[in-house]
């Protein structure tokens, strides 16, 4: 029997006021429109748009290279630290109003520092946004540097040299952009290094690229997550070995929608993968160009999904404390927090 409107509202309540970690954020994809024209504005960089909407209008993509494209264009505007700051914040107050306890932000320091933009001067923005959240809103997060994958290992290797006076300052190393024809295997040896230092390892695999590079990701790079991984049920011994080692995977469905990895939210495998017993966790990717942040994944997917319902919704909240890369304390506070949610609900 389908629930009564009633009992949906409610679903749709909880599912914004349920405590949850966001694990797959691309910080430079929550540069919004309006800033983005604001700090081109100061920073006399020229946008090939004539204003905010042609811009947003432009936002059609076919797949994960168009929307690539654009994205590494948007993120040219920033320049200093102040930027990188007020673009971090911003996600900050998004992630408080969806409630967010915690968020492991991915960057893209090549993109900047190709433009001639020092390392330090991301790290800096990005972590006085991170204190600032902290402070104001108690939202704990940690940094996820992510080496361009279209480039070459070397490059990788450079970039995280540059970063080893931050390291304190990084929680992990991530692998993104263009998947195809970049497997895994090609930064086998940075992702070593990395694991020698002791950060924490995840990898985009399976949103576009095949199952196979989801194998590879876990068995040459050692991921400790994977970065959508919605491509994985073309093989469904990979799906039975991501269930039995609890190896989480970060969703992000309105992305997969935006990048016609599935052309209609009804037909995302999410709650397929969730009903194998893999540990889903749900999330925004670039929630400035696919409509939406965390709060809004949740929404839609539930509504696209039918057969999902509270206990689902608990089960992916708990699935993003669960796969994070907290301290246990931090973790059993988080989950505290949940249940008294749900407790409070029922
Ligand atoms: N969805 C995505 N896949 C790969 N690289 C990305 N960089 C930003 N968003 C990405
Ligand atoms: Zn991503």
């Amino acid at each position: 029997m389908s629930p009564d409107p009633t009992d949906r509202q409610r679903l749709v309540r909880l599912l914004h006021e349920m405590p949850k970690a966001e694990l797959h954020i691309h910080i430079e994809g929550s540069l919004e429109p309006e800033l983005m024209f604001e700090l081109a504005a100061k920073n006399g960089v020229a946008l090939p748009y004539p204003d905010v909407e042609a811009l947003r209008a432009a936002y059609a993509f076919h797949d994960l290279q168009s929307f690539l494209d654009i994205y590494y264009a948007g993120a040219s505007v920033l320049l200093t630290a102040d930027d990188f700051e007020a673009m971090t914040f911003a996600y900050f107050e998004r992630a408080a109003a969806d409630r967010v306890m915690h968020a492991e932000i991915f960057f893209d320091p090549q993109t900047h520092t190709a433009r001639g933009v020092p390392l330090d001067t991301v790290f800096e923005g990005l972590t006085r946004a991170c204190a600032r959240a902290e402070r104001s809103f108690g939202i704990t997060s940690g940094l996820i540097l992510c080496f361009l994958r279209h480039l070459s290992e070397e490059e990788a290797f450079s970039t995280l040299e540059q970063a080893l006076p931050w390291r304190h300052q990084l929680l992990g190393v991530g692998l993104d952009s263009g998947e195809r024809g970049n497997p895994p295997e090609k930064f086998a040896r940075v992702f070593a290094k990395a694991r020698a230092l002791g950060l924490h390892l995840v990898a985009h695999a399976g949103e576009e690229g095949p199952a196979e590079y989801v194998r590879s990701a876990l068995d040459v790079l050692h991921a400790e997550r994977i970065d959508h991984g919605v491509r994985s049920i073309d093989d469904p011994e990979l799906v039975q070995r991501l269930a039995r080692e609890g190896i989480a995977l970060t969703v992000c469905p309105l992305s997969n929608l935006k990048l016609r990895v599935f052309d209609r939210l009804s037909e995302h495998n999410l709650a397929v993968l969730l009903r194998q017993g893999v540990k889903v966790t749900v999330n925004s990717d670039d929630p400035a160009y696919f409509g939406g942040y965390i709060t809004q994944n949740f929404v839609e997917t539930f509504e696209a999904l039918p057969q999902l319902g509270v206990d689902d919704a608990y089960m992916l909240a708990r699935n993003s404390f669960e796969a994070s890369f907290v301290s246990p304390e931090r973790r059993r506070q988080m989950i505290e927090r949940l249940d008294a949610a749900f407790a409070e609900a029922a």
